[in-house]
């Protein structure tokens, strides 16, 4: 069952033009041109129960306006928008009680309560059952490691306390669907571990639909088996990460520790990406030969002492995909 219909979804944003200097002031009132930017353009796609999903591409690429749209805070221009049954910004009321979100850019808690208050709060808006607000408190609570802070005012939480204090927020009503917008922005590397391992229990255990935008690919990684990724409002995939490295020519990493240096190794299969003297790492990019062919060749012509073949990591086939869509855009 499909829990979010996107269907030929466009969303521009109109501002008026503003010309330079005081006159220019004048004029901007008395002409009212207006400027227009595509931020979403006619893109499609459908959210199954319980998927989790990575909304991912580079910066002004659209992500923001698209959660904003899903989660019923923006009016799309153009298609139809569906999540759970009902259209978001029609039904923002009733939307809200099923969806949980996070802005990692901006807080919804108050400041100057106690995380517990927060809570409170959060239980009489979406009017919880007592039973219900204390088993999720306690949950999310243990989960989150939250009990040495949850007395303290939000103000006084680092930035990745803060955070765990956010997504439990999100979750106390027991919503279906979770939208995070950079979950793990500017947060350490335990940090982001700690959001990642939480995130990927909640999607298996409470079976809640994710969808995250990130720009950090660990998230996408370790959290969702789906991304799809736009680029200046356009949609350029959707589907597996493993996919799109096949999609993008088979890469691999060659590490190569030589008894002696060997000098350049002119091979048009391998590039020199990574050079710590002996070891030496190299990019392969499938041409005529296989990766075994290559070191092969190079076992018979230098001196080594061991190989290793890696799969490139998904921050470089994003890399390679974003370069690939600059190149297309510029011819
Ligand atoms: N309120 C607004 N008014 C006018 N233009 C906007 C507004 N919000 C966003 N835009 C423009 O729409 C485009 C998409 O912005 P959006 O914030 O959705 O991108 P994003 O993919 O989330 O980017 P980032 O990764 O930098 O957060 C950008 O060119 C941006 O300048």
């Amino acid at each position: 069952m499909s829990v979010i219909h996107v269907s030929g979804i466009t969303k521009v944003y109109r501002q008026y033009k503003r010309f330079p200097g005081l006159l220019g002031s004048l004029r901007s009132l008395v002409t009212r041109k207006y400027v227009e930017e595509v931020a979403v353009r006619n893109i499609s796609f459908s959210i199954k129960e319980g998927e989790a999903v990575g909304y991912l591409g580079p910066n002004g690429a659209g992500k923001s306006t698209m959660i904003k749209m899903m989660t019923g805070i923006l009016v799309p221009t153009s298609g139809e928008l569906k999540v759970l049954g009902s259209t978001p910004h029609k039904a923002r009321r009733q939307n809200s009680q099923h969806i949980g979100v996070v802005f990692g850019q901006r807080s919804q808690l108050w400041w100057d309560l106690p995380v517990q208050d927060s809570f409170d709060l959060h239980k009489h808006i979406y009017k919880l059952s007592e039973s219900t607000y204390k088993a999720n408190v306690n949950y999310y609570t243990e989960l989150l490691s939250l009990s040495s802070f949850i007395e303290k005012p939000v103000r006084q939480l680092s930035l990745g306390q803060r955070m765990r204090v956010e997504i439990a927020m999100a979750l106390l009503h027991e919503p279906k669907i979770l939208f995070l917008d950079e979950p793990t922005i500017g947060l350490d590397v335990v940090a982001k571990e700690q959001i990642r391992q939480f995130l990927k229990t909640i999607n298996r255990e409470k079976k809640v639909s994710i969808i995250l935008t990130t720009h950090d690919m660990k998230d996408i990684e370790e959290i969702c088996h789906r991304m799809i990724v736009v680029s200046k409002g356009n949609m350029v995939y959707d589907g597996s990460v493993e996919n799109l490295r096949k999609k993008l020519g088979d890469q691999r990493k060659v590490i190569i520790y030589f008894r002696e240096e060997p000098g350049s190794i002119e091979l048009p299969e391998l590039k020199l990406i990574e050079d710590e003297g002996l070891r030496k790492a190299y990019l392969f990019e499938q041409k005529d030969r296989t990766v075994f062919d290559c070191v092969s060749q190079i076992a018979a012509k230098y001196s080594v002492e061991d190989a290793s073949i890696e799969s490139v990591d998904i921050d470089s086939v994003i890399r390679k995909l974003y370069k690939k869509l600059e190149e297309e855009q510029a011819n």
